[in-house]
């Protein structure tokens, strides 16, 4: 059969729910605690994802600049509450990203505390956006631009043995301190704002990047619901069709 733009019919015009629909590109939030695997999944769906205009948007970029008061006593400064975070930038960020404009994204500096020490990094419009953060389910607007929310789930004890590896030897940390501000602020952080929103998540992945089954599970969903993305761009009135009779 003659696939529709080879019969002579008018070209459909696309509702402005649709066209909005066109350009949208498909959001994924990826959530979890720190060190539970949430970057070695995205960088998974990814690789899977090569043939795919993919790019990843990290909750970390968007860390508060702290002020003298904070630096001075950054031992006290906790990094794992919702309010370290500049989330109105980030909606910002993001709203720009799926209007189809290019953002220059923060560069946090994990030694500085500043976002303004390194070039922001220039982020363009893509047709998947993975947004990736401890605490990127913890506001409602940020959990409603996503199209798919993904929440990484391994156990404390491995999140705490690989903090403290990464820590220690990555950033050259003092195991005391690591293991002091897991206590003061890490785990209670966890139990208080991020666990909590796992109950949004759609799929909640047991062993984080160890897990191909379900990393494979989720690239197939991304390209169906991609696919049909492609294909109201061929026709646009297909998607209206689908929403209306659920095809
Ligand atoms: N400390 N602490 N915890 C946070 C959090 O667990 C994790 C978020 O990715 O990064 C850690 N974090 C954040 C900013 C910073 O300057 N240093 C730092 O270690």
């Amino acid at each position: 059969m003659d696939g529709l733009e080879s019969r002579n019919i008018e070209k459909p015009t696309t509702s402005p729910v649709t066209e909005n629909l066109l350009k949208q590109p498909f959001v994924i939030g990826v959530a979890g605690g720190a060190a539970s695997g949430k970057t070695t999944v995205c960088d998974m769906i990814i690789q899977q994802l090569h043939d795919q205009r993919v790019v990843l948007v990290n909750q970390d970029s968007f860390y508060h600049n702290l002020t003298e008061g904070e630096l001075a006593r950054v031992h006290e400064y906790n990094f794992d509450h919702p309010d370290a975070f500049n989330t109105e930038k980030l909606l910002d960020s993001m709203e720009n990203l799926r209007h189809g404009q290019a953002v220059d994204i923060p560069n946090y500096d994990f030694k500085s505390y500043k976002n303004n020490v390194f070039p922001a990094r220039r982020v363009n419009p893509s047709d998947v956006i993975i947004l990736e953060g401890i605490l990127i389910f913890h506001d409602p607007r940020v959990r409603e631009l996503m199209n798919m929310k993904i929440f990484v789930d391994t156990d404390a004890d491995v999140r705490l043995a690989r903090r403290i590896r990464r820590d220690t030897v990555e950033k050259h940390r003092d195991i005391g301190a690591v293991l002091d501000q897991y206590s003061k602020f890490v785990k209670p952080a966890f139990d208080d704002f991020i666990l909590p929103t796992k109950k949004y998540a759609d799929i909640i992945i047991p062993r984080g990047g160890d897990n191909h089954v379900a990393i494979d599970l989720i690239v197939q969903h991304i390209r169906t619901k991609l696919g049909q993305h492609d294909l109201c761009k061929i026709y646009p009135n297909l998607y209206v069709i689908q929403s209306t009779f659920q095809i």
